[in-house]
């Protein structure tokens, strides 16, 4: 091997020890890695003795990745997303299951899945990224919702965001938790697709019920999810009209009855925009956070595109050296 692929190696060793010095002076610090980088994990062992860090989580897209032992894993949905998105979603997770507080710095690492080697070092101070992580109104939320429905909840609504249903966009709103309140604010756009099936047979965490779940994210209205997973309705209007809260301004009727119905009750909401694929999540009447549906070419390359398409067009677009 050359000098010159070995570099991203030692680039990542240093990465990680450089990762591993910071967060020890941090106060309440812990280090994310994006395991997929490493494929097979052999190298991601060989790194990891480096790296004796006692808060250390892997995040990967892989189902059933087996985790060096003492290391916690979060899995976060099988889907391409950008660097910022895949970490994001890993806190959410990770906020859902416990594992961090919006007290924790965290530092993050991350790269290209199966690229070999770390190429990016985040530190995100949860308490001062308040405006895109209100983290807090999440941590009480395990004893609301299962900590695995909210993964999945959230899982699925990444999927729809970026994938959508026979190539057209999807819309909707899941309301989780707190689910007899919910319903007190509810009325059903249709006739609720769940009702008269046996609790075994609409739990959301049901991999079999994948499909359907896809299918009636088509109705109009929101999903009603109990705490642990079972499906209340689907095709529910919210009644917004009767909830004062302080809600975001400039957000459509979905985003706004997501968010008043969690103003006014313990339920988390998570919506899909069908007009821009944004994954939001909502607690106590407030964003939590945003996920961005990822761009296959970013809109500086699709411009770029649109800039030189024609006979002189560069054979080499220039976002090979865009980072996402
Ligand atoms: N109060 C409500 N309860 C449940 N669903 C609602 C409610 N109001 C609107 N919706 C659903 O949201 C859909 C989109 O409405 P609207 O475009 O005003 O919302 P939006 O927040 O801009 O959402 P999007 O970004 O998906 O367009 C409606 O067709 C309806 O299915």
């Amino acid at each position: 091997m050359s000098a010159r692929d070995e570099l991203p190696l030692a680039i990542t060793e240093k990465f990680l020890e450089y990762a591993a010095d910071l967060s020890c002076s941090l106060p309440s610090s812990a280090i994310l890695v994006y395991a997929d980088v490493f494929a097979g994990g052999e190298k991601l062992d060989r790194f990891l003795e480096k790296t004796n860090h006692r808060r250390l989580f892997l995040v990967t897209r892989e189902k059933g990745f087996q985790a060096p032992e003492g290391i916690e894993i979060i899995e976060v949905p099988e889907i391409k997303l950008t660097r910022l998105g895949q970490i994001k979603v890993a806190i959410l997770i990770g906020v859902a299951r416990g594992l961090f507080s919006h007290q924790d710095i965290l530092v993050c690492l991350s790269g290209v899945a199966e690229s070999g080697y770390l190429d990016t070092l985040f530190i995100l101070d949860l308490d001062k990224e308040f405006e895109i992580f209100a983290l807090s109104q999440l941590e009480d939320l395990k004893e609301i919702v299962r900590p695995e429905v909210f993964q999945r909840v959230l899982s699925l609504a990444i999927t729809l965001a970026t994938q959508g249903r026979e190539g057209k966009p999807v819309g909707t709103c899941f309301i989780m938790g707190d689910s007899d309140e919910v319903l007190a604010h509810c009325e059903q756009m249709v006739i609720n697709p769940f009702r008269g099936y046996p609790e075994n047979e609409r739990n959301i965490l049901d991999p079999r019920l994948e499909e359907t779940i896809k299918e009636f994210a088509l109705l109009d209205g929101a999903f009603v999810i109990r705490g642990d997973g079972i499906i209340e309705t689907a095709g529910a209007f919210i009644r917004t009209g009767i909830v004062s809260a302080d809600i975001p301004s400039g957000l459509g009727a979905r985003h706004r009855s997501a968010a008043a119905i969690t103003a006014i009750t313990k339920a988390v909401a998570i919506t899909v925009s069908e007009s821009t694929g944004t994954v939001t999540v909502f607690r106590d009447g407030k964003i939590v956070m945003e996920i961005e549906k990822p761009h296959p070419l970013g809109p500086e390359t699709q411009w770029r595109r649109a800039f030189y398409a024609g006979p002189h067009a560069p054979s080499e677009w220039p976002h090979k050296t865009k980072i996402d």
